[in-house]
């Protein structure tokens, strides 16, 4: 794609468009691991620097039709990665382990704690090709400390808060516990990830955070907290109710930041001032020689990691991929939202 898309938004419950910026256009790419949650929105911004573009998905879809458990988030982040997003912001609502962050407080999170059961594909490296990607810090360290001041800022300058004396305030470094759902987390459970050093808890930094660092591109996360999960021995165990609550309001804040943001981190990611650790980072994380490896998979992971996987060029092996692709895309519920617009069915070609 001509001036490609660099930085890529993930919007979550809550956060399912992008309409206080102007959207150029909508794709529907197919990946090896079949479509994304949602046609991703391609927006562009004039900036004095010139027009910016950036992508957006609805993590649960467009219409919140997908569960956390079968989020495809190998395909959200490998649909991106071949659009040509660099850099990730993704938007969480979270509950609160915390008496200091508070319902509609914003939190970017430094750390995780994976409580999720194994059953979401977590790793694009689950077949011949063996990978281990470094995971000790799960966010990007450069844009995640890049983006806190900025968000701050877009916090400050938003000018719709309920009460503008009690605005939002901005928690940094905090560790997000990320468990499998739907159900909420009894209060014996809640408790315990309070003990174990957990902030917040929600469904879905996991596998996101796993599926970007393989995938070599930077990751931060803006959490949004709307409950207080289920530890408070005086108050009710959270509702869905309550999350909703908090989100209506939230969403306009969340378009707000990526609006104020946007322009800076994408000249930070272009300038190499941001997220430059990720590229290369697979560099020494993969262990099995091409020759051990499938043709198919060679080509999946050519998708996704094309300066390690040049040697994956046969055409046929292509066509029957994509076609399996297809395949998952078909037997998707959501197929109707799906169609596959001619120039990304050129772009493919390209692959
Ligand atoms: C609607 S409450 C639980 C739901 O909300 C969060 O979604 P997201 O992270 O996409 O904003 C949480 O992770 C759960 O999936
Ligand atoms: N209490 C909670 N637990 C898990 N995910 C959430 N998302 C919002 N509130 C949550």
């Amino acid at each position: 794609m001509e001036n490609p898309p660099v930085v890529g938004i993930i919007g979550g419950s809550g956060l399912y468009k992008l309409d206080n910026l102007h959207i150029e256009r909508t794709v529907n790419p197919i990946t090896p691991w079949g479509p994304p949650s949602s046609p991703i929105s391609i927006a562009s911004l004039d900036t004095p620097k010139g027009p910016i573009k950036l992508a957006f998905l609805a993590r649960h879809g467009p219409h919140h039709n997908i569960p956390p458990s079968a989020v495809p988030a190998r395909a959200n982040i490998a649909a991106l990665k071949h659009l040509g997003v660099k850099a990730i912001v993704g938007f969480s609502a979270v509950g609160s382990l915390r008496e200091e962050i508070r319902p509609g407080d914003i939190i970017i999170p430094d750390q995780i704690i994976d409580r999720t059961k194994g059953i979401r594909p977590s790793t694009y490296f689950d077949s011949t090709m063996v990978g281990h990607a470094m995971f000790g810090e799960p966010f990007d360290v450069s844009l995640r400390e890049f983006i806190v001041p900025l968000v701050k800022e877009a916090i400050n300058s938003f000018p719709d808060h309920i009460n503008p004396a009690d605005e939002p305030r901005l928690h940094d470094k905090k560790t997000v516990v990320v468990m499998e759902g739907p159900q909420f987390s009894t209060r014996a459970e809640s408790n315990m990830y309070r003990q174990w050093g957990g902030d917040i808890i929600n469904m879905s930094a996991v596998p996101e955070a796993k599926l970007a660092r393989e995938a070599e591109l930077a990751y931060a996360l803006v959490c949004t907290s709307t409950d207080y999960d289920a530890w408070r021995t005086d108050a009710a165990p959270v509702t869905v109710e309550e999350v909703l609550k908090t989100l209506k309001t939230n969403a306009a804040l969340s378009k707000h930041i990526t609006a104020s943001i946007l322009a800076a981190v994408h000249e930070a990611v272009e300038s190499k001032q941001v997220a430059t650790q990720c590229e290369g980072g697979m560099k020494h994380s993969l262990m099995t020689p091409h020759s051990e490896v499938s043709a198919e998979e060679l080509w999946r992971l050519k998708y996704i990691l094309p300066a390690y996987f040049e040697d994956a060029t046969d055409p046929a092996l292509k066509r029957r991929a994509v076609s399996k692709a297809r395949s998952i895309r078909d037997s998707d519920e959501v197929q109707g939202t799906h169609g596959i617009p001619e120039e990304v069915e050129r772009g493919r070609s390209r692959v």
